[in-house]
């Protein structure tokens, strides 16, 4: 059991309030089935040509241009695109360029109804709870800002979006790193130790507690086994926290 009396809550997604399975089991197939497709319709037009900077960055070059130097026509540049952000998918790595290539990706499948974003069945009546309470509810995920809104405007318990005052991704920092969460304290305007984390992610946790936020570690079923909770209060559900 977790009793917070502090201001605002700061919730992670996958592993926190959805399941692991879902993301590895629906998302990332969609992305995979319609990654060369989209790059081919999208190519060229402002918001891929964003995203390419980060995907260049996350893979140590300065533009997209040196990137992909040694590619002699734009087919070769999405080849080269497509064979990395598979990688990086087949390694789960959460690169910001990949994050934000996804959420472009997935805006199809929510707006479609084939994607319908699965939150844990206490999720819901804890954002009640909190909003009613009057605290300030934001995630914080590596899932990009546009992906979290249409992620929880579709879920499996309706539009959910309202119950959130805002949003981050790693373009705000890496969520492994204290200053991050020094910068999202500043951006609710509360002293950190006014604000609960929750994610199922113990370096991510210890990170918020260094910059003197509460943390509470999420144990979901699916989520990996954690060897060392590292002194985190552990839940099960959103149930076992008490506002005051
Ligand atoms: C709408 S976010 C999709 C999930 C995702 O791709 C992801 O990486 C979530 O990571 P988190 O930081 O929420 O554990
Ligand atoms: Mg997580």
């Amino acid at each position: 059991m977790i009793e917070f009396y502090g201001r605002g809550l700061l919730l992670d997604i996958e592993g926190t309030t959805a399941s692991v399975a879902f993301v590895y089991d629906v998302m990332f197939p969609f992305v995979r089935r319609e990654l060369d497709a989209y790059l081919e319709s999208a190519w060229g037009t402002p918001e891929l040509e964003l995203v390419l900077r980060y995907i260049a960055q996350d893979a140590g070059s300065d533009s997209f241009a040196e990137w992909t130097q040694d590619d002699a026509t734009e087919e070769a540049k999405r080849q080269r695109v497509s064979a990395e952000m598979t990688r990086l998918m087949d390694d789960d790595v959460k690169a910001t360029g990949l994050k934000q290539l996804q959420g472009l990706i997935w805006k199809a499948g929510f707006d479609s109804g084939e994607l319908v974003a699965a939150v844990f069945d206490d999720v819901p009546d804890a954002l009640e709870r909190w909003n009613a309470a009057g605290k300030d509810v934001r995630i914080y995920s590596s899932g990009s800002v546009a992906a979290q809104k249409m992620f929880f405007e579709h879920t499996n318990h309706g539009n959910l979006l309202p119950m959130f005052q805002g949003h981050y991704d790693t373009t705000t920092g890496p969520k492994k790193e204290a200053q991050s969460y020094r910068t999202i304290a500043g951006d609710f305007d509360f002293e950190p130790s006014q604000i609960l984390f929750l994610s199922d992610v113990v370096a991510e946790l210890d990170a918020a507690r260094e910059a003197g936020m509460r943390t509470g570690l999420c144990y979901r079923p699916g989520n990996a086994p954690v060897e060392n909770a590292n002194g985190h209060t552990a839940i099960e559900s959103f149930d076992q926290i008490s506002i005051g």
